[in-house]
């Protein structure tokens, strides 16, 4: 029997994913203010984002030594004198992940059940230091997406794709606080979103990774007048006036579901809680959009039935780098809706330039 492409590199990133979710939440509600810094960026990065990244990139290390990773974070500052307590409990912390009890697919041995000297640790995290670029295989690597969002108790994700020849063939997204059932927003929290090219997208929940899962299918018959958008929480992350603009001329009266991280894929796959996921450049920024905070995502969509595009409607290009620099804004949605989309933003775009705003 022919094997199935990519089943041991879904299970090994079900596998990294599914530890370094447990860390995350377990660490949440331990964590100090001297956890968590802000890195030259201005952005935050707390204890967990360094030790999920150790956690993970150790996995993959041990499962596909020769893989490249991009990864997020880097080691630098916690190699400083000056970054001893925060090295310490990342030791910890990444170490109790690598040897803690968590249902692992079974007959995989992914090097686990060892404790790791900070040394190890330190270079697992730099592992993510790879360039990107064109060709080849190499993982992207977000270990915690919406870091904001996780210091507020609200959405986040781990998340982990494959990409080969600039072309993402597995995604995995963990999101610890993202409801399980559509209809019960209080309820179960959990969920596990796996989509390999070619064979479809399943949500499963944190509990359970390893099984069928439920068939993802974004919404496509929404019409335009009642389309909800999903956009970031953070309104310098993404031009929310602008978002509301291409609202107004779609004629939908809907509000946007606003969360932070990938989590906003999850929710347009699952095809209720939102239909389009529109992300434009705040002016001026000059910010680049990063290939870990889009691969999984990206995949999740075109497995459940939708697209994903930039804003002038071209495909997102992950071979360029670490970032996602030849792209402009990012548009994910259902086919059908999704030229409509593009239209609209054209015409904003368009009014924007004669002063109209
Ligand atoms: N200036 C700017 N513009 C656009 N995007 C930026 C910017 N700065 C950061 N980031 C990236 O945004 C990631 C979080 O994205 P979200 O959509 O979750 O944003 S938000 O937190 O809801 O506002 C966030 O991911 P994490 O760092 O993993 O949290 C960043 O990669
Ligand atoms: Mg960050
Ligand atoms: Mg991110
Ligand atoms: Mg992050």
């Amino acid at each position: 029997m022919a094997a199935i492409p990519f089943q041991v590199e879904k299970y090994a990133a079900i596998s990294a994913v599914v530890r370094a979710c447990a860390l995350t939440m377990s660490v949440f509600n331990r964590l100090v203010k001297s956890e968590t810094v802000t890195k030259d960026d201005k952005s935050p990065v707390t204890v967990a984002d360094y030790s999920a990244q150790a956690v993970v990139n150790t996995i993959l290390a041990h499962a596909f030594p020769n893989d490249p990773i991009v990864g997020e974070e880097d080691a630098s500052d916690l190699r400083k004198p000056e970054g001893a307590l925060l090295r310490e409990r990342i030791v910890e912390l990444a170490n109790e992940a690598l040897t803690g009890i968590v249902a692992d697919k079974e007959n995989v041995n992914w090097g686990l059940g060892k404790a790791r000297s900070s040394h190890e640790l330190l270079d697992a995290i730099d592992r993510g230091n790879y360039a990107g670029g064109p060709v080849g295989r190499m993982w992207a690597l977000d270990p915690i997406d919406g870091t904001k969002g996780f210091l507020r108790g609200e959405q986040y994700a781990v998340c982990l794709a494959l990409i080969v020849d600039s072309i993402v063939q597995v995604g995995v997204i963990g999101c610890p606080n993202l409801h399980v059932d559509v209809s019960k927003p209080d309820g179960e929290r959990g969920t596990m979103f796996v989509a390999v090219r070619g064979q479809g997208a399943q949500q499963l929940s944190l509990s359970s990774p390893y099984g069928d899962g439920i068939p993802l299918r974004i919404s496509s018959h929404s019409p335009l007048s009642s389309i909800r958008f999903l956009e970031s929480v953070e309104a310098a992350h993404s031009a929310h006036g602008f978002n509301a603009r291409v609202a107004a001329v779609l004629g939908t009266s809907q509000s946007p579901n606003r969360m932070d991280s990938q989590a906003k894929y999850c929710v347009l796959s699952r095809g209720v809680e939102g239909d389009v996921y529109l992300r434009m450049p705040v002016p001026g920024m000059g910010y680049q959009e990063k290939i870990w905070d889009h691969a999984s995502g990206a995949l999740l969509i075109q497995e459940a039935g939708g697209i994903v595009s930039d804003s002038l409607g071209r495909p997102l290009n992950f071979g360029s780098g670490r970032t996602l620099g030849e792209n402009f804004g990012v548009v994910a949605t259902s086919i059908d809706i999704h030229p409509k989309i593009i239209h609209a933003i054209r015409q904003v775009q368009d009014e924007e330039k004669i002063g109209k705003f």
